[in-house]
């Protein structure tokens, strides 16, 4: 989903209206309106869909000619192909750059993007300001009561360090083993004592949810073990739920994220 808004002199901020649509062929059309005493054009961009990354292209454009002096800021919250941050193997793209530097040529004055899956998108976007999910979870946290965070994997383990510090509250280390090749999950479990306190599993995005939904089989068995009746959370800042919710919410007594790609209500907001 893309939009426009324009921050007037007077610091007010109003939607600038735009269509767009994709022409039986496949290509995508766009057109923005223009709007006066603007000083700031601000695109949103939460790309779900490598078509959004054209329509991306296009409303750019777009705004370069109808407001070619004023500044433009990108706000998008989740960075695409950042996941392919790496070759793993020979012959792969190193996705992460490829996209930074298409957004690098847009030449937005500002990139707004919100906890990345991989520091080397930061380093390798221009302009690029980041925010953390932490006032998200501590509204979160002031919800839910005492927690201990849980970094589902090494990837998650700086990341989530920082929040718990943020929000003074214990965390806990689980790992994930996965076969680079296909991809799959191949193991997960906890490193250390498990406390008897209800768990939040915190990550930056969850996909089909195999991530979480095999951790979590690991932690309520080992409650069970234990004798525990701790309820177990899961929050994401970036909901893609590729596979839904049924298998996440048979595991999880609540599922929380900063953006969904879905729209179910039971995954809650925050
Ligand atoms: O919901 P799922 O399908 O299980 O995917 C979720 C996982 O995917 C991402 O890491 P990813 O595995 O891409 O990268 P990493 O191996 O570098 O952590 C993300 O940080 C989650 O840990």
């Amino acid at each position: 989903m893309i939009q426009v808004s324009a921050v007037l002199n007077d610091e007010s901020v109003v939607n600038v209206p735009m269509q767009s649509m994709v022409f039986p062929g496949g290509e995508v059309h766009v057109s923005v309106e223009t709007v006066r005493f603007a000083k700031e054009i601000v695109t949103t961009a939460l790309l779900t869909d490598s078509q959004q990354v054209m329509q991306l292209l296009m409303v750019k454009d777009a705004i370069n000619r109808l407001y070619p002096l004023l500044p433009k800021r990108l706000v998008m919250p989740y960075v695409p192909y950042a996941r392919q941050d790496r070759v793993a193997n020979p012959g792969e793209a190193l996705g992460a750059k490829v996209f930074c530097q298409l957004v690098n040529q847009l030449d937005f004055s500002v990139v707004e993007v919100e906890d990345p899956h991989s520091d080397v998108v930061t380093a390798l976007l221009d302009n690029v300001v980041v925010k953390d999910p932490l006032p998200s979870l501590t509204r979160l946290q002031q919800r839910l009561g005492a927690v201990a965070l849980v970094a589902p994997d090494a990837g998650a383990s700086k990341r989530v360090f920082k929040l718990a510090k943020g929000l003074g509250v214990p965390m806990l280390q689980a790992e994930k083993v996965r076969d680079t090749q296909t991809g799959q999950i191949t193991g997960s479990r906890m490193q250390g004592e498990l406390p008897n306190l209800p768990l939040l599993l915190v990550d930056d995005i969850c996909d089909g949810g195999k991530t979480f939904t095999a951790l979590a089989h690991e932690i309520r068995r080992d409650m069970q073990v234990k004798g525990y009746q701790q309820p177990l959370y899961l929050f994401v800042t970036h909901g893609i739920f590729s596979k839904g919710l049924d298998e996440l919410c048979h595991y999880f007594d609540g599922v929380f994220a900063r953006h969904s790609w879905i729209s179910d209500p039971r995954c809650q907001l925050v």
